[in-house]
């Protein structure tokens, strides 16, 4: 039974197996939320050696052996090899999350596919059972929410801050947060939006 959580990863240390195609993937989207990254695999795909040579990402240049986990908050086990990634899984002690790209069943941790606006997240998930519909999805919601919503969440941001700073009034403060994530808001250009919102600000902190 899955439960959905993000994860603040940064500095965590990460072991991921294997070098290859799917270990790439999952790595880019570690990188981006500031992981501390091993990756253990006698090889490395161009773009993972890149990483390595650019000091982003630590390479143990060997076969895997069950001490490469000791330590790490989060284990991907992502070889090609169904064994090499059950000794890997068998390596792990309870309280690790390992993700084991080969057998949903054994992770006690599954990515969803992801896109980020800024500080806005949207992840979707089959609970692992069809990610071609996950990642289909997520691709029509990335169409729906543009580029322009990391500017539209940047502003709300800055909006709800000066609402809890300026308005005293807890109930008129619930009422305007409200108001801001009126769709005016969102269908404003940004230096409309910044306008609208000392109006708004001005309006609330007069009938106070
Ligand atoms: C969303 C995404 C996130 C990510 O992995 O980053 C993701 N898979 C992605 C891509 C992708 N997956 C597959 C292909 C090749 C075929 C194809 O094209 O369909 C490609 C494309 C590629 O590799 O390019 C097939 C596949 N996937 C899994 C298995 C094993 C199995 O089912 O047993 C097999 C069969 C392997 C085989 O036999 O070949 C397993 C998992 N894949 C999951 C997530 C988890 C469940 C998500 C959910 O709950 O829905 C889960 C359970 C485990 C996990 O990995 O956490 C990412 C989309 C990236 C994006 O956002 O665009
Ligand atoms: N979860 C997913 O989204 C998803 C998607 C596609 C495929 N897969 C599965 O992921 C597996 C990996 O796919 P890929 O395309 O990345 O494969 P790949 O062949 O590109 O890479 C495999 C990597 O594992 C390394 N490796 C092999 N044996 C090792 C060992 N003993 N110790 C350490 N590293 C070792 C190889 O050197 C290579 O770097 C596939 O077998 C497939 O079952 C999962």
């Amino acid at each position: 039974m899955y439960y959905s959580a993000i994860l603040n990863m940064k500095g965590k240390k990460t072991v991921v197996v294997g070098g290859g195609k799917v270990a790439e993937r999952k790595i880019k989207a570690l990188l981006d939320a500031c992981a501390d990254i091993t990756v253990v695999s006698p090889d490395l795909s161009d773009h993972l050696f890149r990483m390595h040579q650019e000091k982003k990402i630590s390479w143990k240049q060997k076969t895997f052996e069950k001490d490469d986990v000791n330590g790490a908050f989060l284990v991907i086990a992502a070889t090609n090899e169904r064994e090499v990634n059950e000794q890997v899984y068998q390596s792990c002690e309870a309280h690790q999350l390992i993700n084991v790209v080969d057998a949903p069943e054994k992770s006690n941790i599954i990515m969803p596919a992801t896109f980020k606006r800024g500080d806005l997240i949207i992840s979707v998930s089959t609970s692992g059972k069809v990610p071609g519909l996950a990642r289909k999805l997520k691709n029509n919601l990335a169409e729906q929410f543009d580029e322009h919503f990391a500017d539209y969440v940047e502003f709300l941001k800055e909006g709800r801050k000066r609402v809890l700073e300026e308005i005293n009034d807890p109930e008129q403060k619930r009422i305007v947060l409200h108001q801001l994530l009126d769709k005016s808001f969102l269908e404003a250009s940004n230096e409309e939006r910044y306008k609208q919102l000392e109006m708004l600000l001005n309006a609330n902190r007069s009938s106070e």
